[in-house]
């Protein structure tokens, strides 16, 4: 039997547990002070969230979207389900071949290179067991034309004289970003393609900067917002592209934070891509291309 695990970062479970999952992350135990500041966030958007209600939507259309012959599942990287309590149950199961899809838009080593990590350690406790791991979203059309659609229907009523694009990845520190690190080359190239193909002003940006000294990547995006209101842009779409599925960083940072900051521009922000069909469709390429 054959099995699909979709990998994504993870997320707390509960308001209590937003300390241990940052230690993860992190690799050392937060201050306090830092701790109640990140579960406010949470608190703003509900105390919650949604991710693992989100992957899971995204297991189940994409089992629907493969047909029969695979079991379907989801792992997180930094908090349970992890992949090596997934793997075993699985392997409980009978299965024999595991494709591992990135739930990433970007390959980096804070993300993708860690979930890659993690499989691999886990081929000696498996040794009967194929792992393939997938090489990643940006390049797939499918991923692309999910993009352009959520686009092309937010900029149906705005004219390029007054309204532009912003497409937004999580920044990561300049130290994290590895010797070769994909990350900024797949967004910059996703970003131009889908930027190019409309008439309208685009740029792109970095968000979420998290508390770690040192240099992040930029431009920030209130940065960017701020050079588009002095060009005479009053409509701006952001288009989290870094990000497939929506949680913190879209519900928190752009929707509250972002919005409350520039109350006087109209910032629509385009949802991730979440289940949407042609994402779903990416994902069944990812599989194939895995198959062979
Ligand atoms: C690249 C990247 C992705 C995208 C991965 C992909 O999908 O491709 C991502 C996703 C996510 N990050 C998440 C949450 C957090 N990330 C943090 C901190 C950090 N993330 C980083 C990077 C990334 N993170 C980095 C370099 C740090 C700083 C570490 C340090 O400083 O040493 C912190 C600590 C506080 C803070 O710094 O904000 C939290 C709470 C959640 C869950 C959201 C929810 O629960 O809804 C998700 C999906
Ligand atoms: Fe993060």
């Amino acid at each position: 039997m054959k099995a699909v695990v979709l990998v994504a970062f993870g997320c707390p479970d509960s308001l209590e547990n937003i300390g241990p999952f940052m230690s993860k992350i992190m690799g050392k135990i937060p201050p306090p002070p830092v701790v109640a500041a990140v579960r406010g966030r949470y608190e703003r958007i509900g105390g919650k969230s949604p991710l693992t209600e989100i992957t899971q939507k995204q297991a189940k259309a994409l089992k629907v979207e493969l047909g029969e012959g695979y079991l379907v599942d989801f792992a997180y990287q930094y908090w349970s389900p992890e992949i090596p309590e997934v793997v075993s149950k699985l392997v409980l199961k009978g299965v024999k071949v595991i494709y591992f899809l990135p739930m990433s838009s970007f390959n980096s080593s804070v993300s993708t290179g860690a979930y890659q990590k993690t499989i691999k350690s886990l081929e000696n406790r498996f040794p009967t067991v194929k792992f393939f791991f997938s090489g990643g979203l940006a390049y797939e059309p499918l991923f692309i034309e999910a993009h352009r659609d959520l686009l092309q229907k937010a900029l149906k009523t705005y004219s390029p004289e007054d309204s532009g694009i912003i497409f937004t990845a999580h920044s990561l520190p300049k130290n994290a970003i590895e010797k070769g690190d994909p990350y900024f080359d797949e967004f910059l190239t996703a970003a131009k393609k889908l930027g190019s193909s409309f008439p309208f002003p685009w740029a792109y940006a970095f968000q979420s900067k998290g508390k770690s000294q040192g240099e992040w990547l930029s431009p920030g995006v209130e940065e960017v917002i701020a050079e588009f209101t002095t060009k005479g842009i009053k409509n701006i779409v952001i288009d989290p592209i870094g990000f497939v599925a929506d949680h913190v960083e879209t519900l928190y940072d752009l929707d509250i934070e972002l919005k409350e900051k520039f109350s006087d521009v109209n910032i629509k922000r385009l949802s991730a891509l979440n289940t949407h069909p042609y994402f779903i469709k990416a994902l069944k390429q990812l599989v194939l291309k895995l198959e062979g």
